[in-house]
C-alpha cells in the first residue's frame, strides 16, 4: 500500500484526500492543516489524521479541541509520496521539506513550471513522470486542453490550436474573489500562461491561447479552435472523443446548455460535491471547416486535476502503467457519465 501524505488541504487537497482513499493501492496517511477551519473538521470527522503544516500554530487546533498527530515532517518522512495542493507559490517553498526527506513530491498547477522536471498530465505524458522526484500536475485548464489535444494529435497530427478561455472568477468557496460585474480581459497581454503551459506537455506544439476572468464560480469554458493537418469530418471527430475516458461529449438530448445544468446533473448523478473529472464537450459544438475544428468545452475547475493527481501519484512511484493507472482510477473514481 502507498502511504499518501496531502499537505493543503483546500479545494484541491480535500478532493484528492478522498480520491486516494478509493484506491485499492493506496492509502492517506494523513493530511496537513496551517489552521483549524470547518475543513480541518471534517478531515477530522473523516477520520484522516491531521497534521500541522506550520509549528506555530499547532495550539490552534488544541484550543479548537482538534487532535494533531504530529508536525508535518513527521506526515513527510514517512510518506512514499506527497502530494503538495498549498496555495501557489507556497509549494515551492515546501520543496526543500520534501528533498529533506528524500519524498518524492507532486505540485499542483499554480507553481511555476520551472519547478519541477516533469509538468504531467495522464493521456499525454504519463511516462515522463515514471520515477520522477518532483512533478507538477498542471492546471485544471491546461489539463483540460491536454486532454482534446492528445487524441487530436494523433489521430489526424495539428498544425495550430488557438483558444480562449473564459475563467470563473473564484471557486465558490473564495467569497473574497471577482469580478463581480465585470469582463476582464486576463491577462490583457497575449497569450495567456495556459499557451505556455501547455507547451510543457506538448513541446513542439504551435498554440496561441487568450483568457478572460468572469463573475461565475462554476466552471470555466473554453473556446477551442484547433487546424489539423488533414481535413476530417465532424462525426470523425467526435467518434474520436467519445473513446476518450476522460471526455464527456454532452448529447443534445439532454438539454444542458451551459456550466449550471452540468453541475446539476452532476449532483443529480450523485457525484460527491457534485464533481465533474472529465473534460464537457457540447457534442453539436464539435464541428469542421476544412482543416479546422471547433468546440466548446466547460472544464470543472475544482476537479479534473484529482484523477491526475492519482496517476501521477502512480508514476512516480512506478506503481503501474499509463493504462492500468487510468484504468483503475476512473473505475474506483466512477468516471465516465
Ligand atoms: N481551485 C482550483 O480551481 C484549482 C487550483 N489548482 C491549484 O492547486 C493549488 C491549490 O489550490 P486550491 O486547492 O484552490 O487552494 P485552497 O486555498 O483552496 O487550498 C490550499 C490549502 O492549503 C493551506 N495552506 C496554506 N499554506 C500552507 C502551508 N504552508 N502548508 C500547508 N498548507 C497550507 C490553506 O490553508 C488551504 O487549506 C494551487 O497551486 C492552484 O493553482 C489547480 C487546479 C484548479
Ligand atoms: O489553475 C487554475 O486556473 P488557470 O489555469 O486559469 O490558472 C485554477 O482554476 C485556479 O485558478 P485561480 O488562480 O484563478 O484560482
Amino acid at each position: 500500500m502507498l502511504q499518501v501524505a496531502i499537505n493543503g488541504y483546500g479545494t484541491i487537497g480535500k478532493r484528492v484526500a478522498d480520491a486516494v482513499r478509493q484506491q485499492p493501492d493506496m492509502e492517506v496517511l494523513g493530511v496537513a492543516k496551517t489552521r483549524p477551519n470547518f475543513e480541518a473538521e471534517t478531515a477530522i470527522e473523516k477520520g484522516f489524521a491531521l497534521y500541522a503544516a506550520v509549528e506555530e500554530r499547532e495550539e490552534l487546533f488544541a484550543e479548537a479541541g482538534l487532535e494533531i498527530a504530529g508536525p508535518v515532517e513527521d506526515l513527510v518522512a514517512d510518506a512514499d509520496v506527497v502530494v503538495d495542493a498549498t496555495p501557489s507559490g507556497i509549494g515551492a517553498q515546501n520543496k526543500e521539506l520534501y528533498e529533506e526527506y528524500d519524498t518524492p513530491a507532486l505540485y499542483q498547477g499554480g507553481e511555476d513550471a520551472d519547478l519541477t522536471d516533469v509538468s504531467f498530465n495522464a493521456r499525454s505524458n504519463f511516462e515522463d513522470a515514471v520515477d520522477a522526484d518532483h512533478v507538477r500536475v498542471v492546471s485544471c485548464n491546461t489539463t483540460g486542453l491536454s486532454r482534446v489535444i492528445a487524441p487530436l494529435r494523433e489521430a489526424y497530427g495539428v498544425e495550430k490550436v488557438r483558444a480562449t478561455l473564459v475563467r470563473r472568477g473564484g471557486d465558490p468557496g473564495q467569497t473574497s474573489r471577482g469580478p463581480i460585474n465585470d469582463i476582464l480581459p486576463n491577462p490583457v497581454t497575449i497569450p495567456s500562461h495556459h499557451g505556455p503551459d501547455v507547451e510543457t506537455i506538448f513541446p513542439d506544439l504551435d498554440i496561441d491561447t487568450l483568457g478572460m476572468k468572469v463573475p461565475a464560480t462554476l466552471m470555466h469554458m473554453h473556446s477551442l479552435n484547433v487546424t489539423l493537418e488533414e481535413e476530417v469530418d465532424a462525426a470523425d471527430v467526435r467518434e474520436l472523443f467519445a473513446d476518450e475516458s476522460r471526455l464527456f461529449l454532452i448529447p443534445e438530448r439532454m438539454d444542458i446548455d451551459g456550466s449550471g445544468k452540468l453541475k446539476e446533473y452532476a449532483l443529480d448523478a450523485g457525484r460527491p460535491r457534485g464533481d465533474i473529472w472529465e473534460n464537457c464537450i457540447w457534442e453539436e459544438s464539435v464541428s469542421t471547416v476544412g482543416r479546422d475544428c471547433y468546440l466548446f468545452q466547460g472544464i470543472h475547475q475544482e476537479s479534473d486535476v484529482v484523477p491526475e493527481n492519482v496517476d501521477a501519484i502512480r508514476a512516480v512511484t512506478g506503481a503501474a502503467d499509463a493504462e492500468e493507472s487510468i484504468e483503475t482510477t476512473n473505475e474506483t473514481l466512477g468516471i465516465g457519465f
